[in-house]
């Protein structure tokens, strides 16, 4: 697992890195100078990461993730939310289970 937080660190620094690049030369620009597009890949690699859970296998699910997981750090750059906020919304949840958060709502 710390792999992949390593490499999810180093991603997230060439993702910063690349705020105000040329969109021609660097796809992360091209999507950091257009939130709506990010947004849009990010669907996409959504979508394409649920097939590959049901219907392609763990092969095509891990690159599919990784796919995820890159336009969801680009998707967090190009709309200025941290990821300190969003680990503060993860550690505010930490020991609640899912079923009392629903409950709580009434669900
Ligand atoms: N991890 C990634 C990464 N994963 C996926 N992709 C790109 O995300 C795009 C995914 O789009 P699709 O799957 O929809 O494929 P496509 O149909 O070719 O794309 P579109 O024409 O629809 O945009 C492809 O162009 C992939 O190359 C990535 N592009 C960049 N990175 C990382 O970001 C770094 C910086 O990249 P640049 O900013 O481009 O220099 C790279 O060194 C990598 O570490």
């Amino acid at each position: 697992m710390s792999r992949l937080f390593e490499v999810l660190e180093r991603l997230a620094a060439t993702v910063e890195s690349r705020k105000g690049g040329d969109p021609c030369a660097s796809y992360t620009a091209k999507l950091l100078s257009d939130p709506a597009l990010a947004a849009k890949k990010l669907g996409e690699e959504a979508v394409e990461t649920v097939i590959a859970a049901v219907a392609q296998g763990p092969e095509a699910l891990a690159s599919e993730s990784a796919d995820l997981l890159y336009h969801w750090l680009a998707l967090m750059a190009a709309t200025g939310v941290s990821l300190d906020a969003v680990a503060e919304k993860l550690e505010a949840r930490e020991g609640t289970s899912g079923h009392a958060e629903k409950a709580s709502r009434g669900g």
